[in-house]
């Protein structure tokens, strides 16, 4: 079995270790929620200051255009796009994801609905696992439009394929699964979606900065994900919105607010759509958190995305490894595939006591969370984790589970 010697040698010979000096994180944390809200780079703080002394301080109403702060959703969007296969101008950054999956679900009914061949169609296929708010946001506005409109809840991955039929009108997944860590087959489940005439949407909340995404190469229609995840962007920090070049043009939705119009300052009071992705924008965007997106995004920019997949992929086999050798006593099952095509960056562990494990985790500095039924999510990320960091928590895993050294009586915080 790996000694605590071989993670050391392995962290000596590991090419990404040194990007941990971009973060600031506490001593003595072991920090494996990056998949729930991302470290903070070193450069947010004087990015920071910069925006609020400096740009809001002292050149007030001027830094719309002196700081560029009106082109920021765009200017993001541009920087962000290489890491989930996208281009110039096809992204921006901007709301929340469950606002922009709104956005892109509507319009993608929109375009369906003014087909001949689609427009009858009434069905949105998603997985029951799926994160909420992409079952709320859809359910919502499907009772919202009163047309009859209605999801197909999937249980498996493996029934998507069959549940994607001529019924769809689209097809909204999210690309690793929140819970299980489940990562989909982007370009076959979309060369599917397309061949049976339904539009695609991908939520990418936990694979932008994960993994490599190719938006593009699998001919996406559009996605929406994150940035406070994977891309370390701050807490609550905007989310981004892609839609793919070929719909730019009929990309219509309904929150059609001024940040989206061609020319804002005319003050028309007809709406024109920008000509471009800007149209997915709405109103004035929260610019000092904005501003941190982009401190999240220049530590991408010392590295890429394929060697940090290589990285995640060690740390979570190395991660699975030390518990089912060192827990083997204990009441673990592993939720996440095995398989490196269907893994995402974390990995979840059932455990009966699984929140107050948890619990009993974090006490100890070993940071995850916890979400229903039973389920210990561990979040490997490979900007910030060594491999010595991974044996450290499996160890006080080990020992709280050995000692049963965790409160199973009690009460639950808000956020788990
Ligand atoms: C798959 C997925 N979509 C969306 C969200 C969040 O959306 P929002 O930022 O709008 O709360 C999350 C996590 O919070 C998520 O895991
Ligand atoms: N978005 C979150 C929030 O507003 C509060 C606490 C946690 C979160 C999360 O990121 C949850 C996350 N999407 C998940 O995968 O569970």
């Amino acid at each position: 079995m790996i000694s605590r010697n071989d993670c050391i040698q392995m962290d000596q010979a590991d090419d990404l270790a040194n990007l941990k000096n971009e973060f600031s994180l506490p001593d003595n944390v072991i920090y494996l929620d990056g998949n729930s809200l991302g470290a903070r780079p070193k450069a947010a703080l004087t990015r920071a200051q910069e925006v609020v002394t400096q740009e809001w301080g002292m050149d007030l109403i001027r830094s719309w255009n002196k700081a560029g702060w009106f082109d920021l959703p765009s200017r993001l969007g541009d920087q962000l796009a290489p890491l989930i296969g996208a281009g110039r101008d096809e992204v921006v950054v901007t709301d929340s994801t469950s606002i922009n999956l709104f956005k892109a679900l509507a319009a993608a009914l929109h375009m369906q609905a003014a087909q001949a061949q689609t427009a009858s169609r009434r069905v949105i296929v998603t997985e029951r696992s799926n994160f909420p708010t992409d079952v709320y946001i859809a359910q919502g506005l499907s009772r919202w439009l009163d047309r009859g409109y209605h999801l197909r809840l999937v249980d498996a991955p493996e029934d998507l394929h069959a549940a994607i039929d001529r019924d769809v009108a689209v097809v909204m997944l999210t690309h690793v699964n929140y819970r299980s860590g489940h990562l989909l087959d982007m370009k076959t489940l979309t060369a599917h979606a397309h061949a049976q005439g339904a539009m695609m949407i991908w939520d990418l909340a936990h694979s932008a900065g994960a993994l490599p995404v190719a938006l593009n190469d699998a001919n996406a229609d559009f996605a929406v994900g994150c940035t406070y995840k994977y891309l370390n962007g701050g807490p609550g920090s905007p989310a981004f919105i892609w839609v793919a070049p070929k719909h730019q043009t009929q990309f219509s939705h309904p929150l059609s607010g001024w940040w989206g119009h061609a020319t804002p300052f005319t003050m028309d009071p007809r709406f024109t759509p920008d000509p471009g992705i800007r149209r997915a924008l709405c109103g004035t965007q929260p610019i000092v958190s904005l501003a941190m997106v982009q401190a999240g995004l220049d530590v991408f920019a010392k590295t890429n995305i394929e060697a940090l997949r290589r990285k995640s992929l060690a740390l979570s086999d190395l991660f699975i490894e030390l518990v089912e050798a060192r827990c083997a006593a204990h009441p673990l099952a592993l939720v996440t595939p095995r398989n490196h095509a269907q893994r995402g960056s974390h990995v979840s562990i059932t455990h009966p006591q699984g929140y107050a494990v948890m619990q009993a985790l974090i006490a100890r500095s070993v940071i995850g969370d916890y979400r229903e039924p039973e389920i210990m999510r561990f979040g490997l990320t490979p900007l910030y984790l060594g491999f010595t960091d991974v044996w450290d928590a499996v160890e006080v895993l080990r020992d709280i589970l050995d000692r049963q050294d965790f409160n199973a009586n009690q009460s639950r915080d808000a956020v788990t």
